[in-house]
C-alpha cells in the first residue's frame, strides 16, 4: 500500500510542530496566562495575514482542474473569511477594536514575508503549489488546537478558551482534513522530484509558522519605524 503524502510530510514536520507546543505564546494560550497585549498583536497581525491567506484559496479555485476541487477551495475560502475571522472580530470587539481598525493593521515584516512567500508560489505555480502553501497553516493550527484542548483548564472559562475551541472544533478539523485530502489527491502519481519540491514548501511554511509565533510573542513589527 502506498504511503499517503501527508504521512510522509508528518515525519518531516512533527519535530517543528511539537516545538510550537513549547513556545511561550502557545503555552500561554493553553494555560490562560498569555499577556493580553501580546494576544492583541496576534489578533491584528493574524487578521491581515488571513486576508492575504484567503486570496490563496481564490487562486486555488481558479487553477483547479475540476469542479470538485474548485468547490473545495471555495469552501476553504469561506472557512477563513466567514468562520475563522469571526473569532478575531469577536475578540477584537471585546477589546474595543473595530473590524475596520483590524483591517487597517500594517502587516509586520514576518507577516509580509510569510504571505508573500505563499502568494508568489501560488501565482507562479499550479494548484499543487497552493495546497502545499496552505497545508501547514490549516493543519498545524488544528494540531495545536487539539493538543491544547487536552490541557487542564484550556476549555474552561479562561480568556483564551474560545481560541482553543475554534482550532480544535469539528468544523476546523474538517477544513484541515479536507486540505490534507486535497494534498494527497494532488500528490498521487507525481514524480519524486516534484514531491520533494512540495515537501520543502510545507517545511518552509512550518518554519514561517514558528517565526509568526515569535513575532507575536515579542510584538515585533518592522525593524526601524520610518519617520
Ligand atoms: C499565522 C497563521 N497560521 C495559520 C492559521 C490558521 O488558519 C492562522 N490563523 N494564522
Amino acid at each position: 500500500m502506498s504511503t499517503l503524502f501527508t504521512d510522509r510530510l508528518w515525519k518531516r514536520v512533527e519535530p517543528i510542530w511539537n516545538s510550537y507546543l513549547e513556545h511561550p505564546f502557545v503555552k500561554g494560550l493553553g494555560d490562560g496566562t498569555l499577556e493580553q497585549e501580546k494576544f492583541k498583536h496576534w489578533l491584528k497581525q493574524d487578521y491581515v495575514y488571513l486576508i492575504d491567506y484567503a486570496r490563496l484559496f481564490a487562486i486555488g479555485s481558479a487553477k483547479a482542474d475540476d469542479l470538485e476541487k474548485m468547490t473545495t477551495f471555495a469552501k476553504l475560502l469561506h472557512g477563513v473569511l466567514d468562520v475563522e475571522m469571526d473569532l478575531h472580530r469577536k475578540y477584537a470587539a471585546d477589546f474595543g477594536i473595530s473590524k475596520e481598525e483590524l483591517e487597517a493593521t500594517e502587516p509586520s515584516a514576518i507577516t509580509t514575508a510569510y504571505t508573500s512567500y505563499m502568494l508568489n508560489l501560488s501565482q507562479r505555480g499550479g494548484m499543487e503549489n497552493v495546497v502545499a502553501s496552505v497545508l501547514a497553516c490549516e493543519w498545524s493550527y488544528n494540531f495545536i488546537g487539539k493538543s491544547l484542548a487536552n490541557w487542564p483548564g484550556a476549555l474552561d472559562d479562561n480568556f483564551y478558551s474560545s481560541w482553543v475551541e475554534m482550532y480544535s472544533s469539528n468544523e476546523f478539523t474538517e477544513l484541515a482534513e479536507e486540505t490534507k485530502q486535497l494534498m494527497n489527491q494532488i500528490a498521487e502519481g507525481k514524480p519524486e522530484q516534484e514531491l520533494v519540491r512540495l515537501e520543502e514548501i510545507v517545511v518552509k511554511t512550518s518554519q514561517f509558522e514558528y517565526m509568526f509565533w515569535d513575532m507575536v510573542e515579542t510584538k515585533e513589527d518592522w525593524p526601524v519605524n520610518a519617520q
